[in-house]
């Protein structure tokens, strides 16, 4: 049998998502040979030493690259551009550079400028994870049975994606490709508006009176429950989501306000074949869904 698919695989970031990675990789003797893990805070790299889901923690961000062959971004995407600047200069020629961001303009923006030679881009992003984060969260059967998108840059080196997506196939992943532009489109009406409406409508119940807000915490029926289990998700990285998909996710939200206004417009005047008709429809795209999924 042919050796593990990374010689030596670097994590930079080991929360939910990267840590994830690193116990894939323990579990299955055949993506990498070593896993190193770089994380930023003292605390973060203590927990990830207990943990011992890496063979390496590495508190410096340069040398944690230094003789990898595959290294995966795994922080929040606003952090992308310093910590590119930190690694660049020490990545190996020929090592492939890939992430899990889930913005893909903004990570190739950020990180293509400062491409060494000889040094592989690859952007991917695992559409798979849950609202829990940190290196406690993670699990290594968390890719399987979903989805994972690659944009890979024109003209990009085909090994080097060919990897990628072996890896991510390994994980249990079906993988897709598409450009960015496209990418970023999909996830802000799949992805980013969920959870920007879910932050939100936890917000406008929060406002309510004293007595109501009591009401509705203590009587949150499963629907407000189910809707918003996202709005726990974490800070950094929805700030830095919302912030490096402007304008996709504010033409989603744009197009939703215009249809949501539309309905408002139904129940203030008391259509009731135009509410069905909205009703109707919200069902059977979401019944859809869950075909979908068990076929
Ligand atoms: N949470 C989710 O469900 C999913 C997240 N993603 C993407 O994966 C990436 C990571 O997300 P999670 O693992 O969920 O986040 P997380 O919050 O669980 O972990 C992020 C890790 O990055 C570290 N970090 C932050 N800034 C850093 C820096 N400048 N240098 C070094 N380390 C730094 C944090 O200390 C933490 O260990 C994000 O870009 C996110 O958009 C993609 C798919 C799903
Ligand atoms: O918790 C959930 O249901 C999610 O939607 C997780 C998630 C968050 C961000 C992504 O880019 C992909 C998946």
């Amino acid at each position: 049998m042919s050796g593990p698919l990374f010689r030596r695989l670097c994590l930079i970031g080991a929360g939910l998502i990267g840590s994830s990675i690193a116990r894939l990789a323990r579990e299955r003797g055949d993506i990498a040979g070593t896993v190193v893990a770089h994380t930023r805070k003292p605390e973060t790299l203590a927990r990830i030493r207990e943990l011992g889901f890496a063979d390496v923690v590495e508190e410096d961000a340069a040398r944690a690259v230094e003789g990898a062959d595959c290294v995966i971004l795994c922080v929040p995407v606003g952090a992308y551009a310093g910590v590119m600047a930190q690694i660049a200069p020490h990545l190996a020629p020929g090592c492939i550079l890939t992430d899990v961001g889930s913005t893909k303009g903004s990570v190739i923006r950020d990180l293509a400028p400062l491409l060494p030679p000889g040094v592989h881009l690859v952007p991917a992003h695992p559409m798979a994870g849950t609202e829990h984060s940190g290196p406690d969260a993670g699990f290594a059967t968390l890719f399987e049975g979903r989805y994972t998108i690659l944009t890979p840059l024109p003209g990009g080196d085909r090994a080097a994606q060919d990897k990628v997506a072996e890896f991510w196939r390994r994980a249990g992943s079906t993988v897709e490709s598409m450009d960015a532009a496209t990418h970023d489109k999909v996830v802000a009406i799949v992805s980013h508006l969920p959870h920007l409406i879910a932050f939100t409508i936890c917000g406008t119940a929060d406002d309510l009176a004293e007595e109501t807000r009591e009401a509705v915490l203590r009587f949150a029926a499963s629907g407000f429950r189910d809707f918003t289990r996202i709005a726990a998700s974490d800070v950094d990285m929805w700030r830095d989501i919302f912030l490096n998909n402007r304008d996709a996710l504010l033409e989603m939200l744009a197009r939703f306000t215009e249809d949501s206004h539309a309905l408002a417009r139904a129940v203030r005047w008391g259509q009731s074949d135009f509410i069905e008709d909205r009703i109707r429809r919200g069902r059977r795209i979401r019944r859809g869904l869950i075909e979908r999924k068990q076929a």
